[in-house]
């Protein structure tokens, strides 16, 4: 790279509405003969091509970076700044390392001195203590050396959203903590709240750069400061100076709340001055920043430009200024939008695209080239073949499937092992698929059947399964009367054929019918001595129970007919109270043949002829 090594001032675009102070930033450098390079770090996506035009005739180095969004923007509204949750994008600076040294100067600082002496000091990292608390450093002027060290360690802050402030300046000081301290008068930030009125008047001279923070910029709150403070006026003008010298007049990027002043040193806003109200807000209006100028009518008395709206019909475009959309307008986990908060599709992101300025006629060339050949996709004749592929071993190995399905039989008839129906030809009819008959496994399938194991063989587990074997036989009974010298009768080993059967883990070496363990047999009872001792008669049985017969005695089928007839006697004397039993209507249950619409059943019986005289009607 052909700046390789050289020292930049450096400042930061990531909106449309910074443009202004951007611009002033870089006429005041020059103004003041820097003799250093001009670089901005610019993120693309949010910047009209009109806006990157303005830069290019100023800056040496437009940088393309990537906006570095604070996901966790929280403490960004401990100083109500929302606007600030992209300016993690700083960091990009320590990865400039074509660069030596950068100054970095916010776009909204007017240098009233080149400092060009910033790149002679001997520190890494060398800023301005901040006003709001001068532990720290402002972060709106820095001198840096790129390095990808703290670069990345920068990075890896912001990706986890850490910052006390959740801008870069709380970043910053959270990374930098040992920082070279530079004067005042490098990064001096007039305050409508507090001025140090004396020391201003006493370093008054020999001010470098004047940084406006907060949320009023000059190219925003115009001429006349928000707080009417001596000091602040008197270097918002500095800044105006510049402007004026450069690019006078514009009207305001304003494109927030219409603001309250009606001075004449007020520059108008959009707001002001036109019916923006007219205009969909969703579709902001950009014009050239040089276009404005151009179109103003008024181009030496911006403080006489006319606040009225209805009188400057003469120039209305001046009035179409560019616009930035906002960004995160209020924390939604916290609380409601605003009442004034404005469309979040504002934040939609804009591309613009330029008409080409050539003013050639389009000529067609004498020839294109050949299009390219064979460029197209071949239809397979015959339907690709989609078999997975064998996983297993056994899948190697596997039978042939005896069962197909009746659509595969004319492919492969040869394969199948189906053979056709008696009396038909050899030809399997296509068209009408017979019941295939399926052979049947061979008879000698299970004699071929391997029946040993991979472990049959291994003696150590042989011997431990035998031990337990052992442990547990000792609990059933053999039947092998080996006290009487008899050989024990085993069964003829598969293999060994006649020979003496070997102790075997198989399962498949069933026992033969001596070999098998008796089935345990109940015992017969046996009684025990008695507890009850005397109360028990001479077959042991307890005495019987008071009123209760003899077992001998009870006769079930004379009990059963004494219970009969009691239950007759009940019957056919009855009690008064009881009503006669009523016979039973040889009659069918209402169905749906019945009437419905008749509510009452009584009507029904009428017209029924089979009613039974004893029939009593419902009540
Ligand atoms: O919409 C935006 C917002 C910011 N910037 C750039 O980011 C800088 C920082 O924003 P600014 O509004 O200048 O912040 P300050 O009001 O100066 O607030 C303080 O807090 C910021 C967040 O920590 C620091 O970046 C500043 O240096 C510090 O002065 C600006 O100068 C621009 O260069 C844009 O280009 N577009
Ligand atoms: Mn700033």
């Amino acid at each position: 790279m052909e700046g390789a090594g050289e020292d930049v001032y450096c400042t930061l675009l990531m909106s449309d509405s910074y443009l202004p102070g951007a611009l002033v930033l870089a006429h005041s450098l020059l103004d003041s003969g820097t003799r250093k390079k001009l670089a901005v770090l610019v993120t693309l996506d949010n910047l009209h091509y009109t806006s990157l035009a303005e830069l290019q005739k100023l800056y040496d180095y437009i940088i393309p970076v990537e906006r570095i969004v604070n996901k966790s923007p929280a403490n960004l509204y401990l100083m109500d700044r929302p606007d600030l949750n992209a300016t993690f994008t700083k960091i990009a600076l320590w990865r400039q390392q074509q660069f030596r040294k950068i100054v970095y100067i916010d776009a909204d600082v007017v240098t009233l001195r080149a400092p060009d002496e910033l790149f002679e000091l001997d520190t890494s990292f060398a800023a301005v203590p901040d006003v709001g608390w001068p532990d720290c450093f402002n972060s709106g002027v820095m001198v840096l050396n790129p390095n990808l060290g703290d670069f990345y360690a920068l990075l890896a802050l912001a990706q986890r959203g850490v910052s006390f402030d959740g801008a870069d300046q709380g970043l910053l000081n959270m990374h930098f903590t040992n920082w070279h301290r530079l004067s005042f008068r490098y990064n001096c930030t007039p305050s409508g709240h507090y001025q140090y009125v004396p020391a201003y008047r006493h370093f008054q001279s020999s001010l470098n750069m004047i940084h406006f923070i907060g949320h009023e910029k000059p190219w925003l709150s115009g001429r006349d400061a928000p707080s009417s403070s001596g000091v602040y006026e008197e270097l918002l003008a500095r800044w105006w100076a510049v402007h004026d010298r450069h690019m006078k007049p514009i009207a305001s990027s304003r494109t927030s709340e219409p603001t309250t002043h009606t001075d004449a040193g007020h520059l108008p806003t959009v707001s002001e001055q036109t019916a923006t109200e007219d205009l969909p807000i969703q579709h902001p209006i950009y014009i050239p920043y040089k276009e404005a100028q151009i179109q103003s009518s008024t181009p030496t008395a911006v403080a006489s430009t006319p606040t009225n709206v209805t009188s400057s019909k003469e120039e209305p475009q001046t009035s179409l200024s560019r616009f930035s959309p906002p960004m995160t307008e209020w924390d939604p986990s916290r609380a409601p939008p605003p009442a004034d908060s404005k469309p979040e599709a504002l934040n939609f992101p804009q591309q613009s695209y330029s008409m080409s300025a050539d003013g050639e006629l389009f000529r067609p060339p004498n020839a294109y080239p050949e299009p390219p050949k064979g460029m197209y996709y071949e239809v397979p004749k015959t339907a690709p073949k989609f078999e997975p592929k064998p996983l297993f071993p056994w899948e190697h190995t596997a039978a042939k499937p005896t069962r197909v399905f009746a659509d595969d039989l004319p492919s492969k008839p040869e394969e199948s092992s189906i053979t056709p129906p008696l009396g038909e030809e050899n030809d399997v009819d296509t068209a009408s698929p017979t019941t295939p008959t399926i052979n049947i496994i061979p008879p000698d399938a299970w004699q071929n059947y391997t029946r040993s194991n991979a472990w049959d063989d291994v003696p150590e587990i042989e011997r431990y399964i035998t031990s337990m074997q052992q442990a547990r036989k000792g609990r059933v009974q053999v039947l092998l009367d080996t006290k009487a010298g008899d050989e024990p009768i085993l069964s003829p080993s598969i293999e060994a054929g006649p020979a003496r059967r070997k102790a075997s883990l198989r399962l498949t070496d069933f026992p033969s019918e001596v070999e098998r363990p008796s089935l345990p047999v109940t015992p017969a009872p046996i009684r025990r001595p008695s507890f009850w001792g005397e109360e028990r008669n001479e077959e042991g049985e307890l005495p019987a129970a008071e009123g209760v017969p003899k077992q001998e005695e009870w006769n079930p089928a004379a009990k059963l007919d004494e219970l009969l007839r009691r239950q007759s006697e009940v019957l056919m004397n009855p009690e008064p109270v009881s009503s006669p039993p009523k016979p039973i209507p040889n009659r069918e249950m209402p169905s749906s043949s019945v009437d419905a619409s008749k509510p009452d059943f009584a009507e029904n019986k009428d017209t029924n002829e089979d009613d039974s005289p004893g029939m009593v009607p419902a009540s």
